[in-house]
C-alpha cells in the first residue's frame, strides 16, 4: 500500500509540562494521500494553528510522531520537513521585496532565474499582486501581506502545503475568486496541502476532506457532503452548516406502530413505524433519550404541522429565513420565497423523518440519518 504523504499518529500538544500543562491537541491520529487537500476546521482554540504548526516543525510534539512522505520528522528541524507554510502572521521578510520574498526559496534551491521569474510572475498573476512585487512587506496592506506569504508558500516544491488561514484578511469578493484559483493551482500540480481555517465556506470550496476540531479533538474526518448529511456528532451536526441545524431533546417511544418522539412542551412528532428501518427501531426503543437535529432547509410548513408561533421573518435577497418559537426553544426555516407570514402568526412544521438526525442524548454521538443508522 502507497504511504501516505502526511501521517499523524497519537500526536499530544501540552503547552507546559506534559500530562499537567494546556493539552491543546489530544490524541490525533489522521493520513492526508498524496494530491489531497485538508482542511482544519474549528473554532478559535480548538488546536487547528497547534496542529499545523507541530506539523511544520515550529512546535514540539508532546507525544505521538508525524511522517511526511513516509519519513518520520517529528524531531526534525523545520528546514529539514520539505514543508512549505504560509503564516497567519505572514511572517515576510522585511528587508526584502515582494517579488524577492516569493522567490526566496526558489533561488535557494538553484533555479535558474528563467524559471524563477515565470514562476513568480505567474503565482503573482494569480494572487493579483503583480502591481506590488517591487514593494517592500512594511509599505503594503494586510490582504497583500497575506497573498504575498500564500505566494511564497505556493511556488516553492515540497512534500506538504500547509495554510494558516490564508485569506483571512481579504475581503468576500477577491476571497471567492482566489479560492478557485488556489485550488485548481494546487490540484494541477498535485500537491498535497493542509489549511487551518473557521470558516465553512473556504473548507468546502477548496478541500477534498474536512477534519473538524474541538476541544483538541479530531470529531469527523470526512468528505464536505459525509460532514453536512452525516454528522457523527452533535457537535459536527450544529457546526458545520449554515443556518445551523436545528436541534432539540427527544424522548423516544414506538407503540401502537408509530414512532414518537416528544418535544419539551408537549409538542409530538409521530411517524409510522414502517418509515423506520428495523434496526432503528430496536435502537430508538433502547435509547429513548435522544437529541434530534434537522436542518433549516429540510423544515418545511404545513397545514397539519405542528403549531409555532413566528418570532421573525427576514428576507435575505436570495432566500427567506423564519424563526418561530418550537417546543421551547426556536426552530430556524429556510425558504427560497419571500414567505408572506408576520410575526405573532402560527405557522404549521412539518419534519419528514427521510431529514431527521438523531443523536444518543448521553453521548452526543450519530445513531439515525434519514431513516437510516448513522
Ligand atoms: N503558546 C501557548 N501557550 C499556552 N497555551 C497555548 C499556546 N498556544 C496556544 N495555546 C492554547 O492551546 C489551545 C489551542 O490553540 P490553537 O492556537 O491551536 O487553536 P486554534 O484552533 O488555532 O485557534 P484560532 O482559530 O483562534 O487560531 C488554546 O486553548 C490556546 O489558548
Amino acid at each position: 500500500m502507497k504511504a501516505a504523504q502526511l501521517a499523524l499518529s497519537g500526536v499530544d500538544k501540552f503547552y507546559g509540562p506534559v500530562d499537567r500543562g494546556v493539552h491543546a491537541v489530544k490524541s490525533l491520529t489522521m493520513q492526508l494521500d498524496e494530491g489531497e487537500i485538508v482542511a482544519l476546521l474549528g473554532s478559535s482554540g480548538c488546536g487547528k494553528t497547534s496542529t499545523l504548526r507541530m506539523i511544520a516543525g515550529f512546535e514540539a510534539v508532546s507525544r505521538g510522531t508525524i511522517s511526511v512522505a513516509g519519513k518520520p520528522v517529528h524531531e526534525l528541524p523545520p528546514v529539514r520537513r520539505n514543508v512549505a507554510m504560509a503564516f497567519e502572521g505572514y511572517s515576510l521578510y522585511p528587508p526584502l521585496t515582494v517579488r524577492e520574498n516569493i522567490a526566496f526559496a526558489l533561488k535557494a534551491a538553484r533555479l535558474s532565474q528563467a524559471e524563477v521569474d515565470a514562476k513568480v510572475n505567474e503565482i503573482a498573476k494569480l494572487l493579483e499582486i503583480e502591481d506590488i512585487l517591487q514593494r517592500y512587506p512594511s509599505s503594503i496592506s494586510g490582504g497583500q501581506q497575506q497573498r504575498a506569504s500564500l505566494g511564497r508558500a505556493l511556488v516553492r516544491s515540497a512534500s506538504l502545503h500547509l495554510l494558516d488561514e490564508p485569506m483571512g484578511q481579504l475581503e468576500p469578493q477577491l476571497r471567492a475568486v482566489l479560492r478557485g484559483r488556489i485550488k485548481h493551482f494546487i490540484k494541477e500540480r498535485g500537491l498535497t496541502a493542509i489549511l487551518v481555517t473557521h470558516d465553512q465556506t473556504e473548507a468546502n470550496a477548496l478541500a477534498d476532506r474536512i477534519a473538524v476540531m474541538e476541544g483538541g479533538v479530531l470529531q469527523q474526518f470526512d468528505t464536505p457532503t459525509v460532514i453536512k448529511e452525516k454528522p457523527a456528532n452533535l457537535f459536527t451536526g450544529t457546526f458545520v452548516g449554515e443556518p445551523p441545524m436545528n436541534v432539540f431533546a427527544a424522548d423516544a417511544t414506538l407503540e401502537g406502530g408509530r414512532v414518537r418522539l416528544d418535544l419539551p412542551q408537549g409538542v409530538s412528532l409521530t411517524y409510522p413505524e414502517s418509515e423506520f428501518a428495523p434496526q432503528v427501531r430496536d435502537r430508538l426503543r433502547a435509547l429513548r433519550q435522544v437529541v434530534i437535529g434537522v436542518r433549516p432547509y429540510a423544515v418545511r410548513r404545513t397545514t397539519d404541522g405542528v403549531a409555532a408561533s413566528v418570532a421573525t421573518n427576514q428576507w435575505l435577497g436570495d432566500q427567506t429565513h423564519i424563526a418561530a418559537d418550537f417546543a421551547g426553544g426556536t426552530i430556524v426555516l429556510v425558504e427560497h420565497d419571500r414567505a408572506r407570514v408576520g410575526i405573532g402568526d402560527t405557522i404549521g412544521i412539518g419534519i419528514q423523518p427521510r431529514h431527521l438526525h438523531i443523536f444518543d442524548a448521553a453521548t452526543g454521538e450519530a445513531v439515525v440519518h434519514g431513516m437510516e443508522l448513522a
